[in-house]
């Protein structure tokens, strides 16, 4: 026992020695009494207790323990006659403990500046010595909370008996193969790839409880480890030898996973600014630019502050419900220097067959992400500006009363800063791409089957937030004679496009559209739609709940359904409509071409592509009041037939549209020609979200559109009349189906339609981006236009939205569908109309309107 002869302690001592010992999980209340003789002993020379980072304070508690446990365990051995066990324990205990005691020295030389005196062993480090910080807290934690827990990994071989807390020591860690690829050569990204450096970054609390050591080292015959010396090439020096130092560094195990040497923990550096970055200069002089560090460096003390976003996770116990693995690692560590590193420490262990992503790729990725997410549309936003913006407001905040000064004079457009743009969650996220991928393996309605898995054209990465994306191999039928081209799917199915849109294989991408509730967030944000298959991207955002749109493909051009007679022979383009002797741009003639005699003689767009003026107002009459335009009644009409084929009802009439005719593949002017807006396909950014009147999804405009505009056409099966009326009656009635477009233009001109060319366009499974635009009484801000495009043959064409006056971003688009709704007989049953126009015609709005505005009159 130690003389108990009393010294006066000085607090601050007792303090400081706390604080180291805490740091190393163990408990105030062991110190205090061992503190406290050693004081007594060493005649309050405080220097002798504090050499080598306590070692005699380390000793002596160790010491006490085993004496307690060799007395218990002596009175065990009274209380029981079976004494054999112990005699092989007690020796092994001895061996530990003394191993740990060293391993404990080693530790808080590491974590040296946090209470102990700086030892022979340290000072040769490169002196990283992080001030640890947790996310989430205001506090600075000063000592107290500084935890230096010690990385640690079994011996090759040794599964973990004790998962569920007891980590493994070990004194060496083989290289670790994620750095290097399956060929065993270093990994391309290796410069930014390290093993976990234990002198510099700090380790997770959760591993550091002593007395879980000791005990899992009394039941397993491990060897301690050494405290690795800080390699200071490691932090980000890509040269190999420093790797192979590095490697020999131990790594941290998830607790509970059965030790591999799979189990591998990578720190990735994301980003380490020194003092003299643009934004944020240090006293200390220009930074060497670079990642190593000076000999002046080394052996300067530096205090830094350290976040862990892994140990905020666990606090709270939020990490396996978020899905965060158990050692994964957000940390941010700063210098008083004016050093700000961030490293990702990943453990690898839990995803089988991971290897080093291009960090470029991560970032890449990661932009579109938070560009989707936080409506960024700023083109220089880039990730890695971000944290390394992140570093200088972590060290500008982080530097006490200057707070305020620093922040207002750190750069104000930021990339900090676009993420404060209120735009933020609900709008945007836009980006100019095009490819084609990914098929359906089924559609809704059983016309499609997937034959095979092929992999065809540009591959895009899936992204993460949809599933259902399959590839199908489809067979090619190109008829020669007449250039029309078509990709037949189980017969029924054709692919209507120009052909040069068919790969050689005869692969045509079309994309299915599966909302799993499984993969997305209670804020719904799809970043695209369309998948790539428009020129822009369309997202989805429900702002409000978890609901999701109906499954449905993704089509950006019509898709023949079955019997739908479609027919894109060039034959059927005479000369007389179309301009092979054009070159160029026909909008800019002098004379119109022969394009223009549909609309004229004078083309329907001005330059620019907006509809003229004249042309449009037109069409908005006809729309706003049908009965003043000329209507055509047929003889025989399609839509009664459908309806009932014996008795045929007479025809209710079609109005009498006015086509635009664009220039095509017959005619000599070029893909830029003016006179080509539609089947240039959608350029205006677009987005799907959710009403807040109750009428489901709709449509709406992310920028603001001139009038005249060409937003987007409507795209679906073409089916025949005869098919969507019996689609309807076999619809359950729980299926939505989206309101179908007839192609009735120009129905009146042929006399008796054959059933086959009296075609309409649902886009209930099949459709773009226009499935969404909901329908508005009286002054929608788009208005539908036939569009001649591929075929002279009006029973089939391109039904395109205009905008009918300037539409200002987020406003929602709609278009009058031209719904009856007292035509109870309309195969399509009519919703009830929610559009809040004054002049809407469902007259049971009117009549509740009517109750309304009476019981208000009556309260008056
Ligand atoms: C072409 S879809 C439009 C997109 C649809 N809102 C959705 O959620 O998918 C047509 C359907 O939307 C709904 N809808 C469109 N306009 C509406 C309106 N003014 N009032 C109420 N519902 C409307 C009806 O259910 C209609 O059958």
């Amino acid at each position: 026992m130690m003389p108990s002869r009393k010294v006066k302690i000085p607090k601050a001592k007792i303090l400081k020695a706390c604080n180291s010992m805490k740091a190393m999980g163990i408990a105030e209340e062991l110190v205090r009494p061992v503190l406290n003789d050693l004081a007594n002993l060493y005649d309050n020379n405080w220097a002798l207790i504090e050499d080598e980072n306590y070692r005699v304070l380390i000793d002596a508690i160790f010491e006490q323990q085993e004496v307690k446990g060799t007395k218990s365990k002596a009175r065990e051995e009274e209380a029981s006659l079976d004494d054999e066990s112990e005699d092989s324990e007690l020796p092994l205990k001895r061996l530990c403990s003394r191993q740990q005691k060293d391993a404990l020295v080693a530790m808080v030389d590491s974590v040296a500046g946090f209470g102990g005196t700086p030892s022979r062993s340290s000072q040769e480090l490169p002196q990283f010595h992080w001030r640890k910080n947790r996310v989430g807290s205001t506090q600075h934690f000063e000592g107290d909370e500084l935890v230096k827990s010690v990385p640690l990994l079994p011996p090759e071989g040794v599964s973990n008996k004790y998962p569920e807390t007891r980590p493994i020591l070990r004194e060496k860690e083989p290289p670790q193969p994620c750095l290097k690829d399956q060929r065993g050569r270093s990994d391309p990204l290796f410069p930014r790839t390290q093993v976990q450096d234990k002198g510099k970054k700090p380790i997770h609390p959760r591993l550091g409880q002593i007395e879980n050591r000791l005990n899992y080292e009394k039941e397993t015959h491990i060897e301690c480890f050494k405290v690795p010396k800080i390699e200071p090439d490691c932090v980000n020096s890509p040269t190999e030898d420093a790797v192979n130092k590095c490697h020999n560094a131990p790594s941290i195990v998830p607790k509970n996973k059965t030790f591999t040497n799979d189990n591998l923990q990578l720190v990735v550096p994301l980003v380490v600014i020194h003092p003299a970055s643009p934004s944020l200069k240090s006293e200390d002089g220009p930074s060497s630019g670079n990642c190593s560090h000076s000999k002046e460096d080394e052996h300067k003390v530096h205090e830094s502050n350290y976040l862990d976003v892994a140990d905020e996770a666990n606090a709270s116990g939020e990490d396996q419900a978020n899905g965060v693995s158990d050692s994964s690692q957000f940390d941010i560590a700063s210098s008083p220097n004016g050093e700000v590193k961030i490293s990702l420490i990943l453990n690898t262990s839990q995803q089988s067959g991971c290897h080093i992503p291009n960090l470029d790729a991560v970032s890449k990725a990661l932009e579109d992400k938070c560009r989707g997410t936080y409506g960024i549309t700023e083109p220089s936003f880039s990730v890695m500006k971000l944290m390394q913006e992140f570093c200088e407001y972590f060290l500008a905040i982080g530097a006490d009363s200057t707070d305020d000064e620093k922040l207002k004079t750190m750069e104000t457009s930021s990339t900090l800063d676009i993420l404060k743009e209120p735009a933020a969650q609900d709008v945007l996220g836009r980006g100019d791409h095009k490819g084609k991928f990914c098929i359906p393996s089924s559609s809704s309605n059983g016309s499609v089957k997937c034959q095979n898995l092929v992999e065809v054209g540009q591959k895009i990465p899936r992204p993460i937030y949809m599933n259902g994306l399959d590839i199908l191999r489809c067979t090619l039928t190109s008829n020669k004679v007449n250039k029309s081209c078509y990709i037949e799917r189980d017969e029924n199915l054709k692919v209507l496009r120009g052909p040069e849109s068919l790969n050689s294989c005869g692969i045509v991408a079309v994309q299915k559209h599966c909302f799993s509730v499984d993969t997305v967030k209670p804020l719904q944000y799809f970043d695209d739609i369309t998948k790539g298959e428009e020129m822009v991207k369309i997202s989805l955002v429900n702002g409000t709940s978890s609901q999701l749109p109906p499954n449905f493909f993704y089509i950006p051009q019509n898709i023949v359904f079955q019997k739908a007679y479609v027919n894109f022979a060039l034959a059927r383009i005479s000369d007389e409509d179309c301009c092979s002797n054009c070159f160029g741009d026909c909008t800019s003639l002098a004379i119109p071409c022969a394009c223009a005699r549909e609309t004229g003689g004078e083309f329907a767009y001005q330059q620019g592509g907006l509809v003229k003026e004249k042309f449009l107002e037109e069409c908005i009459s006809m729309n706003r009041d049908p009965q003043n335009h000329r209507l055509f009644y047929c003889k025989n009409c399609p839509l009664e037939r459908s309806r009932n084929e014996n008795t045929s009802n007479p025809c209710k009439g079609h109005l009498v549209r006015k086509f635009i005719k664009e220039c095509w593949c017959k005619c000599g002017c070029s893909k830029k020609c003016g006179n080509r807006v539609v089947q240039r396909g959608i350029t205006v950014n677009l987005q799907v979200f959710l009403t807040p009147e109750g009428k489901g999804w709709g449509l709406r405009t992310l920028e603001n559109l001139p009038k005249g505009a060409f937003v987007c056409e409507y795209v679906g099966e073409i089916v025949t009349n005869t098919e969507l009326y019996e689609r309807n009656l076999r619809s359950t009635g729980k299926e939505r189906h989206t309101y179908p477009v007839l192609l009735d233009a120009d129905w009146g001109s042929e006399g008796v339609l054959k059933d086959e060319e009296a075609l309409c366009l649902d886009a209930t499974f099949y459709g773009n981006v226009a499935r969404f635009i909901n329908h508005r009484c009286f002054d929608a801000n788009l208005v539908e236009i036939p569009v001649e495009v591929e075929t002279p043959d009006h029973h089939y064409y391109h039904l395109a939205f205009f905008t009918t006056r300037k539409v200002d971003a987020l406003e929602e688009l709609t278009w009058d569908y031209g719904i009856d709704f007292d035509d109870h007989n309309h195969p399509v049953k009519a919703f009830r109309c929610c559009c809040e126009s004054k002049g809407c015609r469902d007259t049971r709005n009117s009549k509740r309107h009517g109750v309304k505005r009476r019981k208000m009159e009556m309260k008056a």
